[in-house]
């Protein structure tokens, strides 16, 4: 019910699809490239099976590691830096094999690079940028020892400076471009985290419930379990601000919002409504769960200490109704504010479910 967890979930189901449109947006292109320079002549023939064997072994490898949950163990879980060492060296290989054209097949290095944009730090991008051109460096050595007459000495180490010179350029402002985003994403999570949330009480604000209500009735709509909507309003604070003060009554209202909200279970909902009100959205599968809720939360209002009143404490009145068939925003509150208006009326320091809603539970 929480919907702070839905939206978390949201974001990272949207990172997680970035990612891979990233990823195909990457090895579509570079395949089409490999395809064209092979077909070219420019590959020996076995090349293309035994390299997309290899890309297709450590892509399944990968896939792997995620689905059984063993990168959840490592530093990142999301393998970046892994990913992208394996493929520098997928295009080392393939630049040992690349004759001629090897200097056009550098801009592979490159677009591994960029993979990297999301994720990493400048510090680690310089890593990646270090280990890419440590590769084309190796792949120039082993041709001077393996195939000393097929290379022109002077060509490759003049391109792998071009790459490194490139690769020193690209990595500090691609690592730049990904702090930015990072810091961006950052703050408009903290925009969005204050947008919810109530300032005096850290608990939702009533934007925030009403969204949430709204999502609960259509959910019932769909055939989920009624839930239980409560509206708590402390007893007689006009007295505790008249007494002590404002800043007092600030902290009472902290006091009951915090205390209550750290009794609540994990599917259930509070935000703060009004003033001294606040509404819980509470999942309970019957009259009497509903009942126990109701005063757990008001027996624990009664016994919470509150220093600033010295000796004297305060107490809640709920007013509670079960979800009903064709209900609106509108009319559960009201049902729910009736109840309450009978909790207060009653005496207050007391709970009221609402007896038509029973009805329907029982
Ligand atoms: N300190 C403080 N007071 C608030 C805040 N919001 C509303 N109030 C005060 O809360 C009081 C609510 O008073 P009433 O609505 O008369 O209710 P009550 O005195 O609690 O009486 P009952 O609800 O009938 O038990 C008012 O005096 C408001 O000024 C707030 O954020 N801080």
């Amino acid at each position: 019910m929480p919907s702070q967890t839905l939206e978390q979930v949201d974001g990272r189901q949207k990172l997680r699809l970035l990612r891979l449109l990233i990823a195909v947006a990457v090895y579509v292109p570079c395949a089409l490239m490999l395809a064209m320079v092979s077909w070219q002549g420019f590959l020996p023939p076995w090349f293309a099976p035994v390299w997309a064997g290899i890309f297709a072994g450590t892509n399944v490898f990968f896939f792997v590691l995620i689905k059984s949950g063993i990168n959840l163990q490592l530093r990142d879980p999301s393998m970046t830096m892994g990913q992208m060492a394996v493929a520098i060296g997928a295009v080392a290989f393939i630049l040992y094999h690349a004759g001629a054209i090897r200097g056009g097949l550098l801009m592979l290095l490159l677009v591994i690079l960029l993979f990297g944009a999301l994720r990493l730090t400048t510090a680690e991008l310089l890593l990646m940028g270090a280990l890419s051109s440590a590769a084309y460096a190796a792949v120039i050595m082993l041709l001077s020892t393996n195939r000393p007459d097929e290379i022109n000495l002077r060509v490759e180490w003049l391109q792998w400076t071009n790459l490194t010179i490139t690769l020193a350029v690209l990595c500090p402002l691609v690592g730049y471009l990904s702090n930015v985003r990072r810091r961006l994403r950052e703050s408009l999570r903290m925009i969005k985290e204050m947008a919810q949330r109530d300032a005096l009480t850290g608990a939702f604000n009533r934007h925030h419930m009403s969204e949430v209500l709204d999502r609960e009735i259509g959910r019932c709509e769909r055939g989920a379990p009624a839930f239980l909507v409560l509206i708590a309003d402390i007893d007689y604070f006009k007295q505790v601000n008249d007494a002590h003060g404002h800043l007092v009554g600030d902290q009472v209202i902290k006091a009951v919002a915090v205390s209550t909200q750290d009794i609540l279970r994990k599917a259930d909902y509070m935000a703060r409504y009004g003033g001294e009100e606040f509404v819980l959205i509470i999942a309970a599968n019957d009259v009497a769960e509903a009942g126990a809720a109701c005063e757990r939360i008001r027996t624990n209002v009664e016994q919470l200490p509150i220093p600033e009143l010295q000796s004297q404490g305060v107490t809640i009145s709920v007013g509670g109704t079960f979800y009903r068939h064709g209900d609106t925003q509108v009319s559960i509150l009201g049902r729910a504010d009736a109840a309450l208006y009978r909790a207060k009326n009653g005496g207050r320091n007391r709970t009221e479910l609402d007896a038509a809603a029973l009805a329907v539970t029982n």
